[in-house]
């Protein structure tokens, strides 16, 4: 007898979590265990990132960390990598009730592309509008990966961990850890006014963003991640 599955509709969309904070502060160090915690509670999780995550995304994610390029360049591919992320990955997995946890999603476009090169926020906010919102009306896939949010809401995360660390202190942990990329490479200011950016988005954002002081040991950062978690009512405690 074939498997009875429970109906699309029926089913509860997955948690989308994204992680965000300046190169080397320590976000791809908890990913991992951020899908272990989920999974040990019987989540189902997929594990992604931006720029990035489909076949396109992970082309356009080379050209952007490798390439020179005009900043506006850097917002329309960051946000057409996002739009075919989207589609193929995000909006399907949330809808079959699976959790997205994405290394990075907009908040670094405003924060990289808006509050580092000086694209204003208010023209990110129109991209993110053109890209994020509609997703209702798109394909029988995508029909309930909006589920609780009203026709024409933005598709973002229902959590943002925001791992903060003194751009110094990120700055000598990459230091120590690998070749920089395009970005990785920028001058200290640059990093500055991104932390600004993270900073200034947390305000708007306060339910959504939670900041994690990243700046402590490892296992501190790991415990403070999980309670945020926990106290955001996505991991029960
Ligand atoms: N809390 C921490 N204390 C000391 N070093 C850390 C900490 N978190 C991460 N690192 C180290 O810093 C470097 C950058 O970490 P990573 O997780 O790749 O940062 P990101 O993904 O934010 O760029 C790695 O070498 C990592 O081992
Ligand atoms: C998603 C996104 C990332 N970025 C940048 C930030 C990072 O420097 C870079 C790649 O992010 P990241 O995944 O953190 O790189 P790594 O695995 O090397 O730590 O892309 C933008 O500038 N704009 C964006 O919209």
């Amino acid at each position: 007898m074939a498997a009875r599955q429970t109906p699309a509709a029926a089913r509860p969309r997955g948690w989308f979590i994204s992680v965000e904070g300046i190169d080397g502060a320590g976000k791809s160090s908890h990913i991992e265990a951020i899908a272990q915690a989920l999974q040990a509670q019987g989540q189902r999780v997929c594990l992604t990132r931006e720029p990035g995550g489909t076949p396109l995304g992970e082309q356009l994610r080379h050209l952007l960390l490798h390439q020179d390029m005009d900043a506006w360049a850097e917002t329309l591919l960051a946000f057409a990598a996002r739009r075919q992320h989207l589609r193929e990955v995000i909006v399907p997995a949330l809808a079959e009730g699976v959790c997205v946890v994405c290394d990075r999603y907009t908040d670094a476009t405003y924060a990289y592309q808006g509050s580092g090169h000086g694209v204003p926020w208010q023209a990110i906010a129109q991209l993110e509008r053109w890209v994020q919102s509609g997703w209702l009306a798109v394909g029988a896939g995508a029909a309930t990966a909006a589920g609780d949010r009203p026709e024409g809401a933005l598709l973002e995360p229902d959590c943002t961990l925001w791992f903060d660390v003194p751009p110094e202190v990120a700055a000598q942990r990459l230091q120590q850890a690998r070749t920089p990329d395009r970005f990785e490479g920028q001058a200290r200011a640059f990093f500055e006014r991104v932390a600004q950016g993270y900073a200034r988005r947390a305000t708007q954002a306060p339910a959504r963003i939670v900041r994690i002081d990243a700046h402590a040991p490892l296992p501190q950062v790991q415990e403070r991640v999980l309670a945020a978690l926990a106290q955001q009512g996505i991991l029960r405690a």
